[in-house]
């Protein structure tokens, strides 16, 4: 029940490929990002402004060339250019925060629209746990970067430059002391970035075990009780927490050595400037104020430079969660190129082989051919192969080999797109209440339907329970509102495909787990939303391929006969064997 280290994981994007995603976020808003630099670089030049006005009070005061009124004059522009600074950044980080929602906002989306993009086998194979991480811790850890953190780098990084080329001005002598930290920072810092990448992958990876774990246990909780297996559980549970320690007692003490040495490399600078401008100014070669406004500058990157100390661990946690993130759209289907819409409504499914697991192929070079408006049944023993063609035609996965093509496009790129909904809809047993109002649950599949659409849509499929519902259209339905039954989220998921109005439904034993009453009224909801449309129906009842216009029988993964069931009873083979021992069991 719980996933072993051997469990598959879905990939993380190389760095060239998170660095190029990230540098992709800048390119998307160029206009944020220009005026972010303009403002912060105007604050920048503001804030430098003040130290050197000190300086020069002081050297010209030294040289007794500097009346009072003068004086209060500087002083005055030294206010003005903090009062500056203030404004220039409180507006340059204004602009940053709306640039990092805009990017966190496109990064969501498309967090969504690769999950759902996922091959089915994929999403399988890796469980939910991961996935799950991915789309909340990962996307929470990358969101306080892009709110918080980028911001403050940024702006931190244009104070940084502007200083050293402020110091640099005044002396060059200080402007060198100004940077003896900086190759201390930057041996530290890529001893640190180089170990802490994996670290912090290791880390995420762990939390996505125990989720994993946590998760399994929940949903199959019953299994647990059933087969005694919660000692089992609990020590799988021990170990991947174990894990979690592990990698985050690695990633702590990364950041014990991080710490201490930026400090100092932030103090050293500070002391040399005082004691080389000190010695240089008793030597005559710099007036006082120069030394005062370098100190002053070495006092003003402190803040900065910590800031940039503050955040460089968040970028890196958060670099390796946009990695994780950025890896679930390697393995998505989305499209190369835009989608053309299909000519026309034929299906045509050519040499089609697919396998869920490595060495055992599931279909073999299945091929078909499905008219619009035709009814074709596809019968077949248990495990022949039918249920993984219907999710393969409605564009669940893709195919290994071969292709599944509506009007000559593959329906796994339509429904990559999002356009598949209002041509090829699969109806399983399983109907999906969304959380939301009855209406979001509808809108979901026409977003322009108005109520009267909404409300004779759902008259259709016999819904009666929609007039006793307290908020109408507006109930909330779902965990925390109203819980429908199963017959009633079928018609709801039928009068949902009614609005959506798709060519052709592929129905795979619709109304079989349903009780014999409510199983007739849900076929008769069925016939209502078949009407005039394209049916493929995965038919256990012998009775559905009967009265179908065609019928396909599946055997261990390939199309063994096609044709009507007159031509197929006539012809003696595996369907009249089907058709004959069913006519006798009925
Ligand atoms: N998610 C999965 N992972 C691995 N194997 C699977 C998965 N789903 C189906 N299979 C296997 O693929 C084969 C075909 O299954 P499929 O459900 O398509 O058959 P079917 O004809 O629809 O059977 P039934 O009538 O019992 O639903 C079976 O051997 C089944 O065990």
């Amino acid at each position: 029940m719980s996933r072993s280290d051997d469990t598959p994981r879905l990939p993380v994007a190389d760095g060239r490929t998170a660095r190029r995603a990230g540098w992709q976020l800048l390119k998307d808003d160029p206009r944020a990002v220009c005026g972010m630099l303009l403002l912060t670089s105007l604050a920048a030049l503001a804030g430098a402004a003040g130290p050197w006005l000190l300086g020069r009070i002081i050297t010209r005061f030294e040289a007794g060339d500097l009346s009072v009124s003068q004086v209060d004059v500087l002083a005055a522009a030294v206010l003005a250019f903090a009062a500056a600074q203030l404004v220039l950044t409180r507006y340059a980080r204004g602009l940053s925060h709306r640039f990092g929602e805009r990017a966190l906002a496109r990064l969501r989306e498309e967090v969504v629209d690769r999950a759902l993009a996922l091959p089915g086998r994929v999403a399988d194979e890796v469980g939910t746990g991961d996935l799950v991480t991915r789309s909340t811790l990962d996307v929470a850890t990358v969101s306080a970067t892009l709110r918080n953190a980028a911001p403050d780098i940024f702006i931190a990084c244009v104070q940084v430059v502007f200083i050293f080329a402020a110091v640099f001005l005044l002396d060059p002598l200080l402007g060198l002391c100004s940077m003896v930290g900086l190759p201390l920072v930057w041996v530290v810092s890529r001893w640190y970035l180089a170990r802490s990448r994996d670290a912090y992958l290791a880390e995420g990876a762990a939390a996505g075990g125990v989720a994993e774990i946590l998760n399994s246990t929940a949903h199959g909780a019953r299994t647990v009780e059933a087969y005694g297996l919660r000692t089992q559980q609990n020590n799988a549970l021990d170990q991947a927490i174990n894990k979690t320690y592990g990698a985050s007692t690695r990633t702590l003490s990364l950041r014990t050595v991080l710490f201490p040495v930026t400090e100092f490399a932030h103090t050293l600078p500070m002391a040399l400037v005082l004691l080389v401008g000190g010695l240089r100014y008793l030597d005559g070669a710099i007036p006082l104020g120069t030394v005062v406004a370098g100190s002053l500058y070495m006092w003003q990157l402190v803040d900065p430079l910590n800031q940039m100390l503050i955040w460089v661990e968040q970028l890196q946690r958060s670099g390796a969660s946009f990695a994780r993130i950025k890896g679930v759209g390697l393995v998505s289907h989305t499209p190369d190129a835009p989608v053309p819409p299909p000519a026309d409504d034929l299906i045509e499914v050519q040499g089609v082989r697919y396998s869920y697991l490595p060495d055992h192929e599931v279909l073999k070079d299945v091929e078909l051919q499905v008219r619009p408006g035709e009814r074709l049944a596809v019968v077949g023993r248990s495990g022949a192969g039918k249920s993984t063609l219907g999710k393969l035609m409605s564009g669940v996965d893709t195919p290994d080999t071969g292709s599944i093509l509506v009007g000559g496009v593959p329906v796994a790129d339509l429904a990559a797109a999002g356009e598949l909904g209002n041509r090829i809809v699969l109806i399983t047993q399983q109907h999906h209440v969304f959380m939301g109002t009855l209406r979001d649950n509808m809108m979901m599949a026409a977003p322009e339907a108005d109520d009267e659409a909404i409300l004779a849509a759902l008259a259709l499929m016999e819904a009666d329970w929609v007039a006793d519902l307290p908020q109408g259209l507006d109930t909330m339905l779902g965990s925390g509102g109203v819980e429908l039954k199963a017959a009633q989220a079928q018609q709801l998921t039928l009068a949902r495909v009614h609005l959506a109005d798709p060519h052709t439904l592929i129905l795979d034993e619709a109304t079989s787990l349903l009780d014999p009453t409510t199983a007739r009224q849900a076929e008769r909801a069925v016939a209502a939303v078949r009407s005039d449309r394209t049916v493929i129906a995965i038919a256990h009842r012998l009775q559905t391929a009967h009265d179908a216009d065609r019928v396909a029988v599946m055997e261990s993964g390939r199309i063994v006969e096609l044709g009507t069931h007159d031509e197929l009873v006539g012809a003696g083979g595996a369907y009249a064997a089907l058709w004959r021992s069913w006519n006798g069991e009925n």
